[in-house]
């Protein structure tokens, strides 16, 4: 199956028929492919949180399809048949260290397959690979997860999620509130799960920086629409209608626009440190050749 995710004119009502009806989605239609890195990014509340919800049908849709991994997702699904699909859609919602509630690290992890009626053993075989493929090490197993750091606690949480071993993981904001280091390690995780254990992965995010450095395909939203899909070069070719979007840069094109605005002849922004290191000795090299 080439596609893991699409959503067909997907509309999407909070309380709906009542006079809080709030369109938080309207007619969205988009294409996420197997294996992709996609990452979803917009103001605050354009509807990120809202549209990732619909791909385990946590929320199913006012209007419109959304079909994952097979399955088709409409206002009449019921829940009596998605515990079975659920397994395969992996979320990670934003502080999930909040839904850490076992009395040590290795249950808690555990939980999440035992609730699918896996038995103990192969439960707790999961949990310790999971624990492996976060970085968390197996000294922590016993301890409780409350007295754990809160990058520790992060990663348990996520673990929990990985020991389902789903196809699909949805990332909302992973990293708010980390530390760079504790931020670095769970976006690395995040790519080596696309990468090496062929995931799909779907970050909502309001760092750019990410976008840049991992995303392979990026969906900007804006009240409730996609208004525009590609790659990030693509979507940050016009700093203008960023800007409009009220979405920043990357940091290296911020600084490069910078350099622009007062005469630097940079040319196309680049959107890693890596382009903008390049960039700038070329410049200087340049520079050199011009002064000699
Ligand atoms: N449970 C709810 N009931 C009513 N309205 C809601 C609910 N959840 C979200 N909304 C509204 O739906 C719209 C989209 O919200 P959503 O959380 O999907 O946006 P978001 O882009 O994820 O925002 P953020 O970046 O702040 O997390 C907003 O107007 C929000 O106020």
């Amino acid at each position: 199956m080439d596609k893991a995710i699409s959503f067909e004119q997907v509309t999407h009502t909070y309380q709906a028929n009542t006079p809080y009806a709030q369109n938080a989605l309207a007619d969205v239609s988009l294409v996420i492919p197997n294996n992709s890195f996609t990452a979803i990014i917009g103001h605050t509340g354009s509807g990120k949180s809202t549209l990732v919800q619909h791909i385990n049908a946590l929320l199913k849709p006012t209007k419109g399809s959304v079909q994952v991994l097979g399955k088709v997702i409409t206002s009449a699904t019921t829940n009596k048949n998605l515990k079975a699909f659920r397994q395969h859609v992996g979320m990670v919602f934003q502080f999930p260290e909040k839904q850490l509630f076992e009395e040590t690290v290795i249950k808690d992890i555990m939980f999440g397959p035992k609730n699918y009626g896996v038995s103990d053993a192969d439960a707790q075989q999961a949990a310790k690979s999971a624990m492996k493929l976060v970085g968390l090490d197996e000294s922590l197993a016993e301890k409780s997860p409350f007295d754990l750091s809160g990058g520790q606690m992060r990663r348990v949480a996520i673990a929990g999620v990985l020991a389902m071993k789903p196809e699909i993981l949805i990332l909302d904001e992973p990293t708010a509130g980390l530390d760079p280091r504790g931020h670095k390690e769970i976006m690395d995780l995040a790519q080596q799960l696309h990468d090496k254990d062929q995931m799909t992965i779907i970050l909502v995010t309001h760092q750019m920086d990410d976008v840049v450095n991992y995303a392979s395909q990026v969906v900007v939203m804006d009240e409730g629409k996609i208004v525009k899909t590609g790659t990030a070069a693509e979507i940050f070719a016009d700093p203008g209608w960023v800007y409009k979007m009220q979405l920043n840069l990357p940091s290296s094109a911020e600084f490069a626009q910078k350099l622009v605005d007062s005469g630097v002849p940079i040319g196309k922004l680049p959107l890693t440190i890596d382009q903008l290191a390049t960039k700038i000795s070329q410049l200087v090299a340049e520079g050199a050749d011009t002064d000699e």
